[in-house]
């Protein structure tokens, strides 16, 4: 450890803004919350529509983890895309180091790390591969040099320089006409969206003193329990 940076005393208390938790609505997260079917979609939607609304830097932006075929874990952020009841979508290269992993174990976690809000999710579930006509909607939305950089890029695996990368990219680039272009970009083979589908989803709220609450959905069978969670 430096002398600059004392991480053992780096922390921040939360539930600072309603210390006795007495409000019962804002502060006081609790499994009752979670109703409907599923029981997880409209707090979710809830509490991404405030990260949204209080500016939160990429309040879309979850962290996925997987396992690859030798049983590591790997984290990494992308963003979510999507929400529907049936999960979470995200787009990615199929031949990533994450499409390898789910290709190897088809379930995924993702954490929306809302901290600013004192918030965050948790989703667990099996992936799929969505439908490629949502792939394909999703592609024509993206601009036209995400559509070419995804196009140069080999995901994941290493390249000898900037200059390679940049050389690649200029190779597709012209093949699609120049920078002018509006030649139509087909989407990567090796591209594409995955949908987790949620067999557990945790809300978590800080409160003061690291006695947190946690609230978290669970499927049972064919339907969902609701539980709170020791912090
Ligand atoms: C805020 C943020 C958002 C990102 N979104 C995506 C995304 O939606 N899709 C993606 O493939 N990579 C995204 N990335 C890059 C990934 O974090 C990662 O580097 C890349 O997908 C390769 O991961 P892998 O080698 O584990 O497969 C994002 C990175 C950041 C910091
Ligand atoms: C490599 C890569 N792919 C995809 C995305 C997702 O964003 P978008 O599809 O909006 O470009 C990102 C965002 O940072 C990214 O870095």
């Amino acid at each position: 450890m430096n002398d600059e940076v004392d991480l053992p005393s780096m922390r921040v208390g939360y539930g600072a803004a309603d210390p006795t938790g007495k409000d019962g609505v804002a502060a006081n997260l609790d499994p009752s919350w979670l109703v409907g079917d599923p029981p997880w979609r409209s707090l979710f939607d809830a509490w991404l529509a405030d990260a949204i609304a209080a500016g939160v830097v990429e309040p879309n932006a979850m962290i996925v983890g997987t396992v690859d075929a030798d049983g590591r874990p790997a984290t990494r952020t992308v963003l979510c895309k999507g929400v529907s009841d049936a999960g979470i979508v995200f787009f990615t290269g199929y031949d990533s180091d994450k499409g390898r992993a789910i290709a190897a174990h088809p379930y995924a976690s993702a954490t929306f790390p809302w901290i600013a809000m004192e918030r965050q999710i948790h989703v667990r579930g099996r992936v799929v591969k969505v439908d490629p006509a949502e792939t394909q909607a999703y592609w024509n939305s993206r601009p036209r040099g995400s559509q070419l950089s995804a196009t140069t890029s080999d995901q994941s695996r290493p390249i000898a320089s900037r200059d390679a990368l940049e050389a690649a990219a200029a190779a597709v680039s012209d093949e699609f006409g120049g920078p002018l272009s509006s030649t139509t970009v087909p989407v990567p083979e090796q591209w594409g969206g995955y949908r987790i589908e949620p067999d557990v989803v945790e809300f978590w709220q800080g409160r003061a003193d690291r006695l947190h609450n946690r609230a978290r959905a669970i499927r049972d069978g064919d339907s969902w329990r609701v539980e709170r969670l020791q912090p």
